[in-house]
């Protein structure tokens, strides 16, 4: 199984991440503080998703990344290999992202004189607590919400960048930078339009548990989300979420293509 896809899903993930976590964190003022823990984890499921992504493109049209310029392969495989690469990286994702869930919503997000202290002292701690007080399962919560928002969007994720490096460029070449940079952009904007409404429920799911259970299930959270607040609900975020996504995964594709090309 060729790595050095992981290897590069790894790397231009970090990359993106850097440019994205202003975006990902309320508290402004912090903007570059508490990197590590997203650099850890997002980048080790940035890795598995384009990993997966190329290896099962491989299984199914038996053309390697080099190969793949010269032999494109069908939008149904690259959108099945999406999917794949989306399926395994919510699952790897999960425990990551109902940690980073939880601290965000910490109203004291630190120890203020005189007041107790937050809930979650760090990422650690606030694993160490959700395993405690919820178990095993607990650090999965919300993880088919998870799976339902990332199956699909990622095989519309990498449809939409291929589809756009294929209109912009001359057959059988390689596209350039600037195309690489927009097609990025517009895959990260379209996954995440299309991701928002499940995000807003995957973010309900993580959140319940936390002092009593208030919904049954995803359906049951949507059901009762749309109830209160109405079908708009499903569209909360998808401005910051577009905002967001155009320069970190412009970035994130540039330094892909880029470091597969440089190890031939
Ligand atoms: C849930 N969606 C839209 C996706 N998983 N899209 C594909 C990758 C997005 C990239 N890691 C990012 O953080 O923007």
């Amino acid at each position: 199984m060729p790595v050095e896809e992981f290897v590069a899903g790894w790397i231009s993930g970090a990359l993106g991440l850097v440019l994205g976590h202003p975006f990902d964190t309320v508290k402004l003022l912090g903007f570059f503080k508490g990197m590590s823990f997203p650099i850890a984890s997002i980048a080790v499921v940035n890795s598995v998703l384009f990993g997966v992504y190329s290896n099962t493109l491989l299984l199914l049209t038996a053309t390697s990344h080099q190969e793949r310029r010269a032999q494109p392969p069908s939008y149904t495989h690259i959108f099945l290999a999406g999917c794949t690469g989306g399926f395994l990286q919510a699952y790897c994702l999960a425990p990551f992202d109902l940690i980073k869930v939880r601290l965000q919503n910490q109203t004291e997000p630190v120890a203020q004189p005189g007041s107790p202290p937050p809930q979650y002292q760090g990422p650690m701690h606030c694993a160490a607590s959700i395993f405690r007080e919820e178990g095993y399962r607990g650090l999965f919560r919300g993880a088919w919400a998870l799976m339902l928002r990332d199956t699909p969007t990622v095989g519309i994720y990498f449809i939409t960048y291929e589809g756009l490096c294929r209109q912009y460029t001359p057959e059988g070449q390689n596209p350039s930078s600037a195309t690489v940079l927009v097609a990025g952009g517009f895959a990260g904007i379209a996954s995440w339009v299309a991701a928002t409404p499940l995000d807003v429920i995957k973010s309900r799911m993580q959140m319940d548990g936390l002092r009593r259970r208030v919904y049954q299930g995803v359906l049951d959270c949507m059901m009762s989300s749309v109830r209160q607040e109405g079908l708009g609900v499903f569209f909360r975020g998808v401005t910051i979420n577009s905002a967001r996504a155009f320069p970190v995964n412009a970035v994130t594709f540039l330094s892909y293509e880029y470091l597969l090309r440089w190890w031939g």
